[in-house]
C-alpha cells in the first residue's frame, strides 16, 4: 500500500477538529473519512470500509474513545489508532497505551506533527517488520547543491562504520529520510528501522517505550511490552527531537548506549540489544547544555558525528527537482498526468522562503496536484495555495480560540465577540509593539494598521507594551 492513498479516520464530536485535521491530512495527499462518534464509525466498519489508521477522541458522547479503541482493537489488532485527548493527565495517556494506541496526540496539536504521525505510523517497518526498500523511489533524498552533495558523500562514508550520527536541521529539512538513508546504506539494512518522536510522547510512557515493561510493572500494565531499543535489535532506531528528552531518560539512555543492556521497566531479566541509535534534533543542544537542559556526556555520546541538513532557502536550487519529484509522485499515486509548474510560477516559488522547508513544499505540490485546474501550474495557482499557507491560520491557535469559545458557550456566557475581540486585538498590539521595541509606528506598519488605530487602542488601557518609561 502506498501510504498516500491510506484512507484515515477522524472521530471527534468536536467539529472544529473534525474539518481542520480532515483538512490537513487531506492536503497531505490522504482520504479522509470523518465520524462524530464512535458508534457511526463501527457502524462503517461493520459495513465493511477499512482505515488503514484512526485518529480518535477520547471524550464524546456515546461510546467514549478509550471503548472504541477497545473494540477496534478486538477485530483489528494491527489497526494502528492515535487518541486525542484535551485532558493530558497520566490516566488518560496511560489508558490510550494499555489500550494498544499507537500514539497519544495532546490538544491542541500541530497539524504537522498530525501528518508526520501518520507517515510514520503507516511504512511498514514501523510495525517492526524489516525495512523494506520502496521501488518508487519515496524515500530518495533528492538535491544537487553543493550542501547536499557534501551530505550524500557523508551518509556514504558513514553509513558503514557503527557510529552514532546526530542529525540537526530545522523541521521538515529531511532528518528522518537521512535516518533511513543512513539505515539503509548500512549493513544493517536487513534489519528493523524503528522511529520514535520524543517529543510526541508523554514523559511517564517513554521509558517503557523505549525499553519496555514486564506484565505487573505498574498498575494496567497487564501483558509485557517490548519497547522500541528491543524492537530495533540489529537494526537502527531513530530518536527524534531528542532534545526534549527528560532528564531521568537521559541518564537510562546514556547508560544503555555504554552498556548496551538494559531491564525492561519492572524487570529482572538483562536484555542485551545491537542497535545503532541515530538522534535527530531542532534545537542548539550545546545551548541546551549550557542551560542544563540536556546532559554533556549524552551529547557526546550521540554526537559522535553529525550532519547537519541546510534549511531550503539555502539550497533553492534544489527546489525545481524536488517540486517536479513531489509533482510526479503525486501524480503516481492520485492516478493523474503529473503537473508541472510553468517557468513563471518556478521562478515564484525560488523566491519563497520555505519556513517549513522541504515539507512545505512536499505540502504545496501535493496540495496543487489535487486542486490546480489545468496540468500547468501557474503562478495565479501557486499564490491562492500560498496564500493559504501563510494565512495566520496557525491551527493550533485556532483550535485553542475555538475551545475557549466553546467553554464559554458552555457556561452560558453571551456577547462574546466583543470581549474576545479586544483579547485577539491586545495580543496581537503587544506582541508586535514588544517585537518592535514599543515602537508605535513600526508596530502599526507591521500590523497593517495606521499609527492612530493603535494609540486609540492601546488608549483604552494601560501601555503594557511599551518598555520604557517616558522621560
Ligand atoms: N532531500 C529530500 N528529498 C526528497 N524528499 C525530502 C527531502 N528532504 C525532505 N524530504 C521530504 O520532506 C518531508 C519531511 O522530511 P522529514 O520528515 O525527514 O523531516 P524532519 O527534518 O525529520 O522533520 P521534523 O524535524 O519536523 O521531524 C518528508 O516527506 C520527506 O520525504
Amino acid at each position: 500500500m502506498s501510504a498516500r492513498t491510506a484512507q484515515l479516520w477522524v472521530v471527534d464530536d468536536d467539529r472544529t477538529v473534525r474539518i481542520v485535521l480532515a483538512q490537513a491530512l487531506r492536503d497531505a495527499g490522504y482520504r479522509v473519512g470523518a465520524f462524530e462518534g464512535a458508534s457511526e464509525a463501527l457502524a462503517a466498519l461493520a459495513d465493511g470500509e477499512r482505515p488503514d489508521l484512526v485518529f480518535t477522541d477520547v471524550r464524546m458522547p456515546g461510546l467514549d474513545g478509550l471503548a472504541f479503541l477497545d473494540q477496534l482493537k478486538e477485530g483489528h489488532p494491527d489497526l494502528p489508532v492515535v487518541v486525542m485527548s484535551a485532558y493530558t493527565d497520566v490516566a488518560s495517556t496511560a489508558g490510550a497505551f494499555r489500550g494498544g494506541a499507537h500514539e497519544f496526540l495532546s490538544k491542541p496539536f500541530d497539524l504537522d506533527e498530525a501528518v508526520a504521525l501518520v507517515e510514520r505510523a503507516l511504512p511498514p517497518e514501523e510495525a517492526g517488520e524489516p525495512a523494506i526498500e520502496t521501488t518508487s523511489g519515496g524515500d530518495e533524498l533528492i538535491g544537487d547543491t553543493p550542501a547536499m552533495r557534501e551530505l550524500f558523500r557523508a551518509i556514504g562514508r558513514l553509513a558503514q562504520a557503527p557510529l552514532s550520527v546526530l542529525v540537526t536541521g530545522e523541521t521538515g529539512t529531511g532528518k528522518e529520510l537521512v535516518a533511513r538513508a543512513l539505515h539503509r546504506e548500512s549493513p544493517r539494512a536487513k534489519g528493523p528501522f524503528l522511529a520514535l518522536n520524543t517529543a510526541a510522547i508523554p514523559a511517564e510512557l517513554l521509558e517503557s517505550e523505549l525499553f519496555g515493561h514486564e506484565a505487573g510493572a505498574f498498575t494496567g500494565a497487564n501483558k509485557r511490552h517490548v519497547g522500541r531499543f528491543e524492537q530495533a535489535d540489529g537494526g537502527s532506531l531513530f530518536l527524534d527531537e531528542i532534545g526534549d528528552m527528560p532528564a531521568n531518560l537521559q541518564t537510562r539512555l546514556l547508560r544503555v548506549l555504554a552498556e548496551g543492556e538494559f531491564f525492561r521497566v519492572g524487570g529482572r531479566e538483562l536484555i542485551k540489544v545491537d542497535v545503532r541509535v541515530i538522534a535527530a534534533t531542532h534545537q542548539d543542544l550545546e545551548a541546551k547544555v549550557r542551560d542544563g537542559g540536556f546532559r554533556a556526556d549524552l551529547l557526546h555520546r550521540l554526537d559522535v558525528v553529525r550532519l547537519r541538513l541546510p534549511p531550503l532557502r539555502e539550497r533553492k536550487a534544489d527546489v525545481p527537482a524536488l517540486a517536479a519529484r513531489f509533482l510526479a509522485q503525486a501524480g503516481d499515486e492520485l492516478d493523474a498526468t503529473a503537473k508541472r509548474f510553468d517557468a513563471a510560477a518556478l521562478e515564484r516559488l525560488q523566491k519563497h522562503d520555505w519556513p517549513g522547508n522541504v515539507r512545505e513544499l512536499e505540502n504545496l505540490c501535493w496540495r496543487l496536484a489535487v486542486l490546480a485546474p489545468g496540468d500547468t501550474i501557474t503562478p495565479r495557482d501557486l499564490a491562492k495555495a500560498l496564500a493559504r499557507d501563510q494565512s495566520p491560520g496557525a491551527p493550533a491557535w485556532q483550535l485553542a480560540l475555538a475551545s475557549e469559545v466553546r467553554a464559554r458557550l458552555d457556561r452560558g456566557d453571551t456577547g462574546l465577540h466583543a470581549p474576545l475581540r479586544e483579547a485577539f486585538d491586545q495580543v496581537l498590539l503587544e506582541t508586535a509593539l514588544e517585537h518592535s521595541g514599543g515602537h508605535r509606528q513600526n508596530a502599526a506598519e507591521r500590523l497593517g494598521l495606521g499609527r492612530n488605530t493603535i494609540t486609540r487602542k492601546l488608549g483604552a488601557r494601560p501601555r503594557r507594551g511599551k518598555r520604557k518609561p517616558a522621560p
